[in-house]
């Protein structure tokens, strides 16, 4: 029995000018799964992530959340949606240099107003001691590593309790020692029942899904359920999941 579907996407298309990026794509997340997108180069990866995600609008088509369409939000409402309901992680971190990694964190809790201050702070303490940051909460943004700047953007991205995290090749600016604690990190919040959707090309953040979607030409050319990620099963998961991403074309 597959868990309850969270996102129901309807015939979306993107276009660009003339150029057809996503045509007519049919697509539920479902809640607590960690579904990765996968395919070549150029494939519309990225774009189906943003226009799931409310970053981008598609041209034609539906994003339903609660039976609700997010492409016709308004800018208002799409935004305070985004701020309570979303969480964005991306390859280049985003986050704001003039700023501590606490404050970092708490901003987004700041500007939701659902929480006193006061509240939103414990918060983001707790997720930057759990993050195995609670030494650098003041520190300056830019005195950082790459893996622990990731790291301030999980928790960032986690301050509001979304229920949907959606990340943009996380491990992609990262050498593999920081990749993986930050694929460690999704994976706990996964465990914990955070839904994911994660954009990536790299194999080894591939294997922590427990649902593929491999796009190829701007539409869903294969989609494959896998068991929870297990550290105990790793060999066994590499192989079923990298001749199943063979067999796509990978
Ligand atoms: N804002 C835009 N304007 C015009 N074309 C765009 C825009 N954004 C993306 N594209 C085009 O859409 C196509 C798909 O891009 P997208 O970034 O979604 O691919 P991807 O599968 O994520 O690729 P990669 O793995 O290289 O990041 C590409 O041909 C890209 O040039």
């Amino acid at each position: 029995m597959p868990n309850n579907s969270i996102i129901t996407v309807q015939q979306l298309s993107k276009h660009y000018d003339n150029h057809k990026i996503l045509e007519n794509v049919d697509i539920d997340i479902f809640e607590s799964d960690f579904t990765v997108i996968m395919g070549p180069s150029g494939a519309g990866k990225s774009t189906l992530l943003q226009n799931i995600s409310t970053m981008d609008k598609p041209t034609n088509g539906k994003v339903l959340f609660n039976q609700q369409d997010l492409t016709q939000f308004t800018d208002k409402k799409l935004s305070q949606f985004r701020k309570k309901e979303i969480g964005f992680i991306f390859q280049s971190f985003n986050l704001i240099d003039h700023l501590s990694v606490l404050e970092n964190v708490c901003l987004p809790g700041f500007l939701l107003h659902s929480k006193s201050k006061q509240q939103v702070v414990k918060r983001a303490r707790q997720l930057l001691t759990s993050l195995r940051l609670s030494d650098q909460i003041d520190q300056a943004i830019t005195h950082l590593s790459g893996g622990q700047k990731q790291r301030v953007a999980i928790a960032r991205s986690l301050i509001n309790q979304p229920k949907l995290l959606f990340a943009d090749e996380p491990t992609g600016a990262l050498d593999s020692t920081a990749g993986t604690e930050v694929l460690d990190s999704l994976t706990l919040n996964n465990q914990n029942g955070q839904t994911i959707v994660m954009v990536t090309h790299d194999l080894k953040a591939a294997l922590r899904a427990d649902r593929i979607l491999f796009i190829k030409d701007g539409k869903i050319f294969g989609d494959r359920k896998f068991s929870p990620y297990d550290f105990d099963q790793i060999e066994t998961r590499r192989i079923e999941i990298t001749s199943w991403l063979e067999e796509m074309g990978w």
